[in-house]
């Protein structure tokens, strides 16, 4: 009897049926995919750049390592993207969107609605899993309210004398080094996780027992890897990247970090059980002195709550452009002003949304989003230094007005005179920001606003910080480092999005004050120790931007000693 249908078994043992099958179906497929996705090319078709090949899109772009995929990019970027006007490639059949307008970059980072990271961030999910930084949505907005207060000012200024104890240490430490050229990024990352640890997470070397160097290259070889898969698409599928030795260097790496959140966590709960005790005890017998006190800093945050009172601090930018604000400058009153592993886990204990996990993620979140950013701009701006000595000595000129031939610490007070200073990290955050790009995934069309065009939803949008900085008609030699670039008729001559190394509006730095009064005081103390010096010219630095941005030939320098401070104290 003649056969009427095919059973599953058959079509797989008879070649011809099954490539018969095969052809039309991933046709049918594709055509489905094409027609879907219609306005999504109509628009795209609008915007320069490159077009690629049907599914692979422009992936032979991405071969090499990170540096010569930086060089490549940028030269790409100055062919399609002159004066910031935007750009285009595809990764496979993913459309890219690439804006460095400041107009355009305000439409994105000064929105409400367009807060969702681009699927890029997803590699991270196997190491910051519900940190806030990879996050949208009401998760991300609560975590948000909870951790920005922890980055106010008012908890800051309290960690001026760990930066100074831990800047003091790494003087001390460079002093090995002693005339020999050495990459001082490997001393910035190990102080920078240091600092992290013992302020923002409270707690000490003993407890952590965590080795800043190790934990900064852990970091960095992990970024390198979640930055191939990012832009080489074979390494994208998990299925792919299993097989690939990468695979099981970024296992290693990765259960190495883990171990930092859980040693830090047990120890603040610990602490968090015993402070909770005492309080208890302390209140019921609670003196007529402590309830004035109270009843003080509730008369104090009443004012507050009615604007009578301000904290800002006047002419200090820390880190946003002129006229920029955002929850950071929120005013958050008495009750709230916690350091950031204190507050989640008293907020935890108290009832917030926050599991175990979360706390860890968040401990990751921070810990990577911390250290790694101010260890490149530190290197940057040592470099700077020492290939600008006329500079150095005009910010070591403003040192000697503040502490005279004084050793004592550096102070808040102190970093609040450092104007020059301030301009010279800002010039260095223009030219070298750490985090060169952001990425978003708008859920609905965009209209730009330095062009005609419309940016389709559900592709990836890519805000080009380091192009943007370096755009001429916005920076005239915008190669050159010139700290006046950030002196007041400039800054309020410029489009406000115009300086964005800490992105800016509901999505922009939550650390972005830390940074800055940490960068002041780390290197005013590097500055008032060392002369320092470089043999690499700027224009011969080889950048590479493997996530942060970093050179790919080392953080070189050479140093000489100006005066010694005292020998720290543990
Ligand atoms: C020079 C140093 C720093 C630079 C240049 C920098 C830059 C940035 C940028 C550009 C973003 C936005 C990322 C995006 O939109 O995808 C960001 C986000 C963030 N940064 Fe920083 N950062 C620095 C230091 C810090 C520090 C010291 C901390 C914490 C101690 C920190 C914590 C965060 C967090 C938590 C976010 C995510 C905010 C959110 O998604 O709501 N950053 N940073």
């Amino acid at each position: 009897m003649a056969k009427t249908s095919l059973s599953s078994s058959s079509l797989f043992s008879n070649p011809d049926a099954f490539f018969y099958l095969l052809i039309p179906t991933i046709i049918l497929w594709f055509v489905y995919f094409r027609m879907s996705r219609k306005r999504l090319y109509e628009l795209a078709a609008q915007f320069q750049g490159l077009e690629g090949y049907p599914l692979v899109g422009s992936i032979h772009e991405f071969v090499g390592d990170p540096m010569k995929i930086f060089q490549k990019m940028w030269k790409l970027s100055h062919k399609y993207t002159k004066n910031g006007s935007p750009g285009k490639l595809w990764i496979g059949h993913r459309l890219i969107i690439f804006l460095s307008h400041p107009k355009d970059i305000e439409v994105i980072y000064g929105s409400q609605t367009h807060i969702y990271k681009s699927p890029e961030y997803g590699f991270f999910n196997s190491w910051l899993r519900s940190g806030i930084l990879i996050n949208n949505g009401e998760k991300w907005r609560a975590l948000r309210k909870l951790i920005a207060p922890s980055f106010h000012l008012n908890v800051l200024r309290s960690f001026v004398d760990h930066f100074y104890k831990h800047s003091l240490s790494v003087v001390h430490k460079m002093k090995e080094e002693g005339s020999k050229e050495f990459d001082v990024h490997h001393y910035m990352g190990a102080c920078t996780t240091e600092i992290l640890l013992e302020t923002a997470m409270g707690v000490d070397k003993k407890t952590h027992q965590v080795n800043g160097f190790e934990y900064a290259s852990a970091v960095m070889k992990l970024c390198e890897i979640l930055h191939l898969r990012q832009v080489k698409l074979w390494l994208r599928p998990d299925s792919a990247f299993k097989l690939t030795s990468y695979a099981s260097e970024h296992n290693r790496l990765l259960k190495y970090i883990d171990e930092l959140p859980q040693k830090v966590m047990k120890k603040k709960k610990a602490d968090f059980l015993k402070k909770k005790q005492t309080t208890t005890e302390k209140c019921n017998t609670k003196s007529e002195e402590v309830k004035e006190a109270e009843r003080g800093a509730q008369r104090l945050d009443a004012k507050r709550n009615k604007g009578e009172v301000t904290e800002t601090v006047e002419g200090v930018s820390y880190g946003q452009s002129a006229g920029l604000k955002d929850d950071l400058d929120d005013d958050i009153g008495e009750k709230k002003r916690q350091p950031f592993l204190e507050s989640l886990i008293e907020n935890a204990a108290n009832g917030a949304n926050l599991t175990d996990e979360d706390i860890r993620d968040q401990i990751n979140t921070i810990m990577f989003a911390g250290h790694d950013t101010t260890a490149a701009g530190s290197s940057f701006f040592l470099c700077m230094m020492g290939v600008r000595p006329d500079i150095q000595e005009k910010v070591v000129e403003e040192l000697e007005q503040i502490f005279g031939d004084s050793d004592r610490p550096c102070t808040f007070e102190d970093t609040l005179e450092m104007k020059y200073m301030e301009r010279c990290i800002m010039e260095t955050l223009r030219l070298y920001p750490p985090v060169p790009m952001t990425g978003r995934e708008p859920q609905e069309e965009i209209k730009l606003k330095s062009t005609d065009l419309t940016v389709p939803a559900k592709c990836t949008v890519l805000i080009g910080i380091f192009k943007l900085h370096r755009d001429p008609s916005i920076y005239p030699n915008p190669d050159e480092f010139n700290p006046d670039n950030f002196l007041p008729d400039k800054t309020s001559n410029r489009h406000y999005y115009a300086f964005v190394p800490f992105g800016a509006g509901p999505r922009g730095c939550l650390g972005r004050k830390f940074a800055m009064l940490q960068l002041k005081v780390l290197l005013s103390t590097v500055l008032r120790n060392y002369k320092i010096y470089s043999d690499v010219p700027q224009k011969d630095w080889k950048l590479q931007a493997d996530i942060i941005l970093k050179r790919a030939d080392g953080f070189r320098i050479r140093l000489e000693p100006r005066k010694m401070t005292p020998k720290p104290k543990n």
